[in-house]
């Protein structure tokens, strides 16, 4: 069996979006406040989605979320060429390929998104044609069910956050993640309303919920280490992406002493990348995208070598590509799931493109072990919302 062919396709949603709210979330345009929209940064309308076909006629579907036009150009122009021929069952052989071969440019960001998707679509090829989920590919079933934490709470009225919180206690959740609305362009004022939303969603749920703490790159140092000892009293499981991912120190520092574990990773890409975020001590949750780090080939190399520092794994985003490693590894206990809702940020645009996501049940979602491949197609009942360019 030899890859066919590649097919790289840009969706971009056109449907109806939830109107973006100001301080929904801390992100890093926050400190250009006062000369650029913080918020359009912030926007995930668009996904590239890669279908590469074999000889045998089996397709596998890939995925990434990162500039997807970008992806799609590196796709059609530089990988694509590099996998064309080649065995889809030779998934180290294609990732270094397309690793070294790009290594000027595509070793973080873009690049290796693009190779993400690539490597995504390789593991249902390898799952399709064994007849096997791909989690049985990686180690099989580590866990009867996969715990799953509901993510979303974005900074909004206090009423409607206890609100949405409650809800997602009455469905079961044990776990939920809210984001944090200001940072240091707020000062003490931006603190104290901090401190109102993380208080809300405590006094809603009670102390035996898990919260943990979005911060989206949003923060400094200095005003991390003021902002998060008001923090401490509502126990946080973790505080994520305090500071801007190249920030080693930063991380480490806050992770070493501010009584608060802290969690990052969407934003870092390759082994190494995390090698150097591990050697730091500069996190205690990594939170490596499969459609971004390198896809399941070095997703699946950094959960060994998290393992062996004792650092668990949770990826970033539910879907599919992510869920087969938490299944596959006991070191990832647990996986965030993105509430299916009206189109917003983006983080729920999944739901739109493909079918086969599981749905959680009181708190926990599960794989089927009949299903082979990733398990999911694409979703036609949304494609009318969507332009698709090939
Ligand atoms: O879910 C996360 O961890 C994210 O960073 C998603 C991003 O859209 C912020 O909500
Ligand atoms: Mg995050």
């Amino acid at each position: 069996m030899k890859v066919k062919s590649v097919k790289a396709s840009v969706y971009t949603w056109q449907g109806p979006t939830a109107t973006p709210r100001a301080n929904l979330s801390t992100n890093p345009m926050d400190a250009l406040g006062g000369l650029s929209d913080t918020m359009g940064s912030f926007r995930f309308h668009q996904w590239l989605i890669v279908e590469v076909e074999t000889t045998d006629g089996i397709v596998g579907l890939g995925n990434c979320a990162l500039a997807p036009p970008l992806a799609k150009q590196i796709i059609d122009q530089y990988l694509a060429p590099l996998v064309i021929g080649r065995d889809p069952l030779d998934v180290e052989a294609l990732f270094q390929t397309m690793y070294r071969s790009t290594m000027a440019w595509g070793r973080k960001g873009v690049g290796m998104a693009a190779i993400s998707a690539i490597d995504i679509a390789l593991w249902d090829i390898n799952g399709k044609a064994m007849g096997v989920p791909v989690f049985k590919l990686l180690g099989g079933r580590t866990k009867k069910q996969i715990p799953v934490y509901a993510s979303r709470l974005y900074s909004q009225p206090l009423d409607t956050l206890a609100a949405e919180a409650q809800g997602y206690l009455d469905e079961g959740f044990t776990m939920m993640k809210l984001r944090l609305g200001w940072g240091p362009q707020q000062g003490p004022a931006g603190m104290a309303k901090n401190v109102d939303l993380v208080r809300t969603v405590r006094e809603t749920v009670g102390p035996d919920i898990d919260i943990m703490i979005e911060c989206y790159m949003g923060w400094t140092l200095e005003y991390a280490r003021r902002m998060i000892p008001r923090l401490l009293e509502f126990s946080p499981r973790w505080l994520e992406e305090p500071v801007l991912p190249d920030d080693i120190a930063g991380y480490a520092y806050l992770n070493q002493h501010s009584g608060v574990p802290i969690s990052g990773g969407e934003h870092e890409f390759t082994l190494l990348g995390f090698k150097q975020l591990l050697d730091a001590g500069a996190l205690s949750v990594i939170q490596y995208d499969t459609n971004r780090v390198g896809g399941i080939t070095v997703a699946q190399k950094i959960n060994a070598l998290a393992e062996a520092y004792q650092v668990p794994v949770v990826p970033h985003a539910g879907q599919m590509h992510n869920y087969h490693l938490t299944m596959a590894n006991l070191n990832c206990p647990i996986s965030e799931y993105f509430p299916v809702s009206e189109v917003e940020v983006g983080n729920e645009l999944f739901y739109y493109l493909f079918e086969g996501d599981p749905q959680p049940r009181n708190g926990f979602i599960d794989l089927d072990d009949t299903v082979p491949g990733l398990g999911v197609s694409l979703n036609k009942a949304h494609l009318h919302n969507f332009s698709v360019a090939v």
